[in-house]
C-alpha cells in the first residue's frame, strides 16, 4: 500500500538513500532539507522537495497541515559528536526542539501518522567488553551532547505515545556506511585509496588511525530497509537496536580493501588520526528488532566497500 511520506533530513546520507527506496516502492514523498548542513545535489526526486529547518515550529506545522503525512521518517539532526561539543546549543535545538516540533505538529493537526525516530548507539556511551552485544535495557551514559540529544529524542517519543497515542518507533542506529557517506572509517579509507589509485596522492601510503577498534558496520541500504519495516511491523512506543551482526577489527577492513584496489599500498599510522578517546568496540544486539520485523542484513561488508570505491572513482 502506498502512503504519503515525509522524510526530514532528506539531504543527508541516509535520507537520500531512503527517498530512493520509498519512490521505488511508489510512495508519495515529501523530502525536506536544511541548506546550511545539507546540500541537495540530486534532482531525480519525483516527489516534492523543500527546505525545512525543524527548529522552525510554524514551518513544521504548516508542512504537516498541507501534506498530511501518514508516515514521517525523522532523520534531520545535527549528528556529529565533535560538533556537539563545540555547539551544544545548535545540537540540542535541532535534535530535541526539532523533534518536539514534529510531534507537536502531529498532535495539533491530528493526523494519523507513524513516526520513525532516528536515534543512535551513541546513547550508550562507553560500553565494556563484557556488555557487548549491548542490549536495549543497558543504562544510557552518553559521552557528548549529541548522545544526550538522542536520549531526549527517544524519551520524548515515548512520552508522546503514552500520553497522546502518537505512534512512533525509535531505532538506535549503530555504525552505518555506504556510497555517499563521508568522514567515517570506510569512507575515508576508500576515498584515500582511490586518491592513490588515481595518482592524486602519490605517496602510495594509506594513512590510518586506530586499527585495533572493532565495529559492527551495516550497509545503509540494509538500514533504510529496516526503517521501512520498523514503521510497518515494529511496536509503536518501543525502542530497538539496529546493529550489524558481524564485528570487524578496523585492521580487517584494511586487509579487505587490499584485494580491491588496482595499486599496492603501504599502511602508516598517522598520530593526527588517533583520538583522545575511542570506543574499543561498538556492537549492538538487534534480536528484538529482528524478531518483530524479520529484518536481516543482506549486503556483506566487502560488497559495501566495493560500492564505496566505485562511488569515489566517479566522484573524485
Ligand atoms: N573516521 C576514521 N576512523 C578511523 C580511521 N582510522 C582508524 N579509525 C577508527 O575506526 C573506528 C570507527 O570510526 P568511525 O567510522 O569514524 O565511527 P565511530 O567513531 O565508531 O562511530 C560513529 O558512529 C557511531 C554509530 O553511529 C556513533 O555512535 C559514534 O558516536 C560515531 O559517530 C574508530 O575506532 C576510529 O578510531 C580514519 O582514518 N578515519
Amino acid at each position: 500500500m502506498t502512503s504519503r511520506v515525509w522524510v526530514t533530513g532528506f539531504g543527508g546520507f541516509m535520507g537520500s538513500h531512503l527517498v530512493d527506496l520509498l519512490e521505488r516502492n511508489g510512495h508519495q514523498v515529501l523530502g525536506t532539507y536544511f541548506p546550511p548542513t545539507a546540500k541537495v545535489g540530486r534532482t531525480a526526486v519525483r516527489g516534492k522537495v523543500g527546505e525545512c529547518d525543524v527548529r522552525d515550529r510554524d514551518k513544521v506545522r504548516s508542512l504537516v497541515e498541507e501534506f498530511r503525512p501518514e508516515k514521517i521518517y525523522h532523520l534531520a539532526a545535527q549528528s556529529y559528536p565533535v560538533v556537539s561539543w563545540a555547539d551544544p546549543w545548535y545540537t540540542l535545538e535541532t535534535n530535541v526542539i526539532g523533534t518536539t516540533n514534529i510531534f507537536e505538529a502531529v498532535k495539533a493537526v491530528g493526523v494519523q501518522c507513524r513516526i520513525l525516530n532516528a536515534c543512535s548507539s551513541a546513547e550508550y556511551g562507553m560500553v565494556r567488553e563484557d556488555d557487548v552485544p549491548v542490549k536495549e535495557g543497558r543504562v544510557l551514559r552518553p559521552l557528548h551532547p549529541y548522545g544526550v540529544s538522542k536520549v531526549s529524542q527517544e524519551l520524548l517519543a515515548v512520552q508522546y505515545f503514552e500520553n497522546f497515542g502518537i505512534e512512533s518507533v525509535s531505532v538506535r542506529i549503530f555504525n552505518t556506511t555506504g556510497p555517499g557517506k563521508v568522514n567515517d572509517v570506510c569512507s575515508e579509507f576508500t576515498k584515500r585509496l582511490v586518491e592513490i589509485e588515481k595518482g592524486i596522492d602519490i605517496s602510495g601510503t594509506l594513512r590510518v588511525g586506530n586499527l585495533d577498534a572493532r565495529r559492527a558496520i551495516t550497509d545503509v541500504r540494509d538500514v533504510i530497509r529496516a526503517f521501512d519495516l520498523a514503521l510497518d511491523l515494529a511496536t509503536p512506543g518501543e525502542v530497538y537496536n539496529l546493529s550489524g551482526s558481524t564485528v570487524y577489527r578496523i585492521q580487517e577492513i584494511v586487509e579487505m580493501l587490499r584485494g580491491m584496489v588496482d595499486r599496492d599500498f603501504e599502511v602508516k599510522q598517522d598520530p593526527a588520526l588517533m583520538r583522545p578517546t575511542d570506543e574499543p568496540i561498538i556492537f549492538g544486539d538487534s534480536t528484538k528488532f529482528k524478531k518483530e520485523t524479520g529484518w536481516r542484513e543482506e549486503i556483506p561488508l566487502d560488497v559495501t566497500l566495493r560500492d564505496m570505491l566505485d562511488y569515489w572513482r566517479k566522484a573524485l
